[in-house]
């Protein structure tokens, strides 16, 4: 059975669609080149910046980059998830040394006796509760080197030079010498992009099964994960029942607005959400350097007036379709970055220790991880006034691909309907209202969230090994 199959009954590659749009390197640097030329400009700060060329040419360096980007160049935009997994090699002994399968360099490479030491698993190397390093890694002896190792059954033991002796299994070296681990680390899955017409069958569990069962949760955290929203029907519609659901994937998180929040249009926070005007698809906590992973919303009562329907939009659908309309927009929202702000409140105004791109990409993977896009608490743009225009015009195609009929899904929440989704992939709105509107809900971190999901899917022991640490 393949390592893939093993690792993740969740992924099923076969059918796996596109979660994440890649932004070439190379494409990425011929636009900055190009606003290089024009106004000599990187990244907003001249004596700080490093042309994204040379950071896409290091990167173009590792190999995980290589097929990646093979992937995106021959899918237009789009790479399959996850990429495929090579059958999980059994390590061996050669010459005093450890061979492991590495996927990066696609042979068996001789792992180094300085990380093996260091990644001893031994009682005194690592604590047995909290999982974490005892061992002093800076008083490993530089010429550390084994003594003896001897293949046994289920691994291999090593006698080292300094006298220590220790045990590896050969399923931690075989996973710890993956570079395609990102499944786990990331807690990667099965993505399935959506349109309006989620409208006709929109993911549900019911309240009873996830707070009854880990199955149950697992279900509801695989169906945010694949679609980035999933409903909750039979929720008591009362506030604690609903922090009780919630708190059942992790805390609630804190922030200027408090806990769980139970709101409605009276301005209590300084903030056009505790208004009744209608609210443009957005992501919530731009002005955070770390967005909220999930929010919630649950509709308690709304009286005497009508309107308060929601809007969700699919960003990384949007995003996939900016990529195709045009390129170089996705790729400028990919690297302009924009400031934003939270300054209603008296006493505060909250923004993140840096500006971020509306588009945001993981550095080495290039798969778009994040969408922040909030026009009401956007501030300054990072990029000489001159050059501005170049971003309000790709910002103005993302936001109509945003309003498109075809990517705006609109639905109405009623009390025993729970809404939760994924704040950095998924927009949310909501018409305006009349009459008295009452909403309760709460924000989870993302790291929390894919926490709860990994245990979930992988157990921590493979999460552990994923990370080279169990
Ligand atoms: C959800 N709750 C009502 C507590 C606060 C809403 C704050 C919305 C804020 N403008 C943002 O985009 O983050
Ligand atoms: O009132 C609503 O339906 C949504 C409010 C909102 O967008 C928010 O709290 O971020």
């Amino acid at each position: 059975m393949s390592l893939h199959r093993l690792l993740n009954p969740v992924i099923n590659a076969r059918h796996a669609i596109v979660p994440n749009q890649v932004v070439s390197q190379s494409r990425v640097s011929r636009v900055l080149h190009q606003t290089r030329r024009r106004s000599r400009w990187i990244g907003g700060h001249k004596s700080l910046a490093q042309p994204l060329s040379s950071i896409a040419q290091r990167q173009d360096s590792s190999s995980d980059l290589r097929d990646i980007r093979l992937a995106h160049q021959n899918s237009n935009h789009v790479m399959q998830f996850p990429p495929s997994l090579p059958a999980l090699s059994r390590p061996l002994v050669h010459e005093n040394s450890i061979m492991a399968y590495s996927d990066n360099a696609n042979k068996f490479v001789s792992i180094p006796d300085i990380w093996l030491r260091d990644n001893c698993q031994c009682s005194s190397c690592v604590h047995e509760i909290t999982k974490q390093r005892l061992l002093d890694t800076f008083q490993i002896p530089k010429d550390i080197s084994i003594k003896l190792c001897v293949e046994e059954d289920y691994g291999i033991r090593v006698s080292w030079s300094d006298g220590h002796e220790s045990y590896y299994t050969s399923d931690f070296l075989a996973k710890s010498a993956l570079k395609n681990n990102l499944v786990i680390r990331q807690g990667l899955a099965k993505t399935s992009l959506w349109t309006s017409s989620i409208e006709r069958n929109p993911p549900i569990v019911e309240y009873d099964s996830v707070i009854k069962s880990d199955v149950g949760l697992k279900d509801w955290l695989c169906k945010i994960r694949e679609f980035g929203f999933c409903y909750v029907d039979g929720t008591p519609p009362t506030p604690e029942d609903t922090e009780k659901l919630l708190e059942r994937i992790a805390f609630i998180r804190n922030t200027h607005y408090g806990g769980f929040y139970d709101f409605t249009a009276d301005l209590a926070s300084k903030d056009t959400a505790y208004t009744s005007i209608a609210l443009d698809a957005h992501t919530d906590n731009t002005y955070f350097s770390d967005p909220a992973g999930l929010q919630a919303f649950h509709l308690l009562s709304h009286t005497e007036g009508d309107g308060g329907a929601s809007l969700l939009v699919d960003g990384f659908k949007a995003a996939q379709d900016l990529a195709k309309q045009d390129s170089e927009a996705y790729d400028l929202l990919s690297i302009v970055n924009v400031h934003a702000h939270a300054s209603g409140n008296d006493g505060i105004s909250i923004q993140p220790y840096r500006a971020f791109p509306v588009l945001l990409h993981d550095p080495h993977t290039h798969h778009l991880v994040q969408v922040r896009w909030n026009s009401s608490d956007r501030a300054a743009i990072d990029m000489p006034l001159e050059e501005v225009q170049r971003w309000y015009d790709a910002a103005g195609k993302w936001s109509k691909l945003l309003r498109s009929s075809e990517n705006e899904y609109w639905c109405q929440l009623a009390p025993g309907r729970v809404l939760v989704f994924d704040n950095w992939r998924v927009l949310h709105g909501r018409s305006a209202f009349t009459g008295k509107r009452r909403i309760c809900g709460g924000y989870i971190n993302r790291d929390d969230y894919l926490s709860r999901f990994k245990m979930l899917n992988w157990g921590q022991e493979e999460v552990l090994k994923s990370l080279a640490v169990a």
